[in-house]
């Protein structure tokens, strides 16, 4: 079943062709769109909220079209957009209720919903300070609370970990990872990293310049390769002589070792040397395609 479908979806600006004949559907789960700055998918998802007319094609959402269906489609959808875009002077409860409030529910629902969804996303005692003196980390969760309130069948994250650190980059996607398999809301979140999205993800829709370039289902992305990456605390170069004398294809990557599966003998070509030569193997793990591999090539060949 299609959540979303688009058809030779086109938005042209004044100077630029922000999407270009875009043609492709979103199912349950979580789906990523990917793309640099400037690829066109907060222009996307505007369309795909009825905020933005098309110029050309067309574009179901849970069944309703965005150019005259657009308030049914708010109705359902949950939207976090990426510009920093919350009132500083009133609590993350207060905000939250009052868009519980205007979405339609009654006072002691809102009130209840509100804390529910600021629980979800993490927010404790502070939820009742002001939302100007929060961190990044803390704006970004009331931003996906207020998307969640109103019990969306889908939502749109634009760029949800901008700004955050590491660690609130990590919290943030084993959030999203919650919500689209704990909460069964079909999430369509984009980035321009292409890395972090592989955790989240069941599928993934690069674009470049408003075209489609791929769109595919995560493990096509990652498939396995037919090698073993090798990493050990110390003596990685003579680990790396004793495999190449052992006729195995080594080559070095930073503090790894890639080697060639040549058949089940190379494992134990691994383990044998390693014990040999009296070495800690910290990691031993098969080699997957990186997105980054797969959007470099295909970009090259554009
Ligand atoms: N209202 C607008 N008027 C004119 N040009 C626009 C408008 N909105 C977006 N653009 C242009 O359309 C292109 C796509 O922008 P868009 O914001 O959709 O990209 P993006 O992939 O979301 O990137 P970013 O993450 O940097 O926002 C850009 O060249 C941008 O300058």
């Amino acid at each position: 079943m299609h959540i979303l479908a688009t058809e030779g979806l086109t938005k042209r600006f004044p100077t630029v062709t922000a999407v270009d004949h875009l043609t492709v559907t979103v199912g349950p789960g979580v789906t990523g769109l990917v793309g640099a700055n400037g690829a066109g998918k907060s222009t996307m998802i505007k369309m795909m909220l009825g905020l933005l007319a098309p110029s050309e094609g067309t574009a179901r959402v849970l069944g309703f079209d965005i150019v005259t269906q657009g308030a049914e489609i708010r109705r359902l959808v949950g939207y976090m957009p990426e510009h920093e875009c919350l009132p500083p002077d009133v609590s993350a409860t207060e905000l939250v209720v009052h868009l519980a409030r205007m979405s339609g529910l009654p006072r002691t629902a809102a009130r209840e919903r509100a804390a529910d969804v600021l629980r979800h996303v993490g927010l404790a005692e502070e939820r009742y300070r002001a939302i100007g003196t929060y961190s990044t980390g803390m704006k970004q969760r009331v931003k996906l609370a207020q998307a969640l309130v109103h019990d969306p069948k889908l939502i749109f994250l634009d760029e949800p970990t901008n700004g955050l650190d590491p660690r609130g980059r990590d919290e943030m996607l084993t959030l999203i990872r919650r919500i689209g398999t704990e909460f069964g809301i079909t999430v369509l979140v984009t980035s321009h990293l292409l890395g972090e999205l592989e955790r989240i993800c069941d599928h993934v829709i690069v674009i470049d310049a408003g075209r489609l370039l791929r769109s595919s289902d995560i493990g096509e992305f990652t498939q396995a390769t037919q090698t073993l990456t090798v990493e050990v605390d110390e003596g990685l170069d003579e680990l790396a002589a004793r495999l190449s004398g052992d006729g195995q294809t080594v080559s070095r990557q930073g503090r790894q070792l890639v080697v060639k599966v040549a058949g089940p003998g190379t494992y134990d070509a691994i383990r044998d040397a390693t014990a040999e030569l009296g070495l800690c193997l910290i990691r031993l793990e098969q080699g997957r395609h990186r997105i980054e591999d797969v959007f470099r090539d295909e970009v090259a060949h554009v």
